[in-house]
């Protein structure tokens, strides 16, 4: 059984939050891969990159990414960099991916100095403003549709959403 919809974009779209408003109206589960690989893990993201490295946390994502577009039957946010890898963008030109976009300084306020995330432990404005630039190219070779979610609450995207499926 595959995803009733993928969600992706950077670190602050708002995946994880509109994904689990998208799942509760459509009255389906709602999963995240970053909380399935710390569940599976036994620590947070930022540990494993300490204790791992990015290289494995990857790995794991990869792996984790597979199953879920192979299993998971509801909605599914993906981590902000699962789509470097070239075998999950393969796998999700088959699914029904919203690429949620988000402008730096929106995204910004919404991560605040980046806890939590690894990536943004040093200078967070520049290196999301990095990310987005090198990234967005991946999430539209994927996306089904596009939504900007700047100025506009979860709940008003989930029902979008909602809409589009
Ligand atoms: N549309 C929105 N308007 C205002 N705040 C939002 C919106 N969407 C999410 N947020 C807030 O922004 C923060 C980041 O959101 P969220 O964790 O859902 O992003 P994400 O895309 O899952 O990021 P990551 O890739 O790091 O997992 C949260 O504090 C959330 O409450
Ligand atoms: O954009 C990224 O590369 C990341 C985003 C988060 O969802 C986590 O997957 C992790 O912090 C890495
Ligand atoms: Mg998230």
């Amino acid at each position: 059984m595959a995803p009733a919809v993928v969600l992706v974009g950077v670190m602050g779209a708002g995946k994880t939050t509109v994904g689990a408003a998208l799942a509760e109206r459509l009255g389906v589960p709602f999963a995240d891969t970053d909380t399935i690989i710390e569940e599976r893990a036994g620590k947070p993201i930022p540990e494993i990159f300490v204790d791992d490295g990015e290289a494995a946390f990857r790995e794991q994502e990869r792996a984790v990414v597979a199953e879920c577009v192979e299993t998971f039957p509801g909605v599914l946010a993906l981590g902000g960099g699962a789509i470097l890898d070239d075998g999950t963008r393969q796998r999700l030109t088959e699914q029904t991916v919203v690429f949620l976009t988000v402008e730096l300084g929106d995204a910004i306020k919404r991560v605040g100095l980046g806890a939590g995330r690894p990536l943004l432990a040093i200078n967070p404005r520049a290196t999301l403003r990095h990310l987005m630039e090198q990234r967005r190219p991946l999430y539209l070779e994927v996306a089904t549709h596009v939504i900007a979610t700047d100025g506009r609450e979860p709940a008003d995207l989930a029902a979008e959403i909602a809409a589009l499926l």
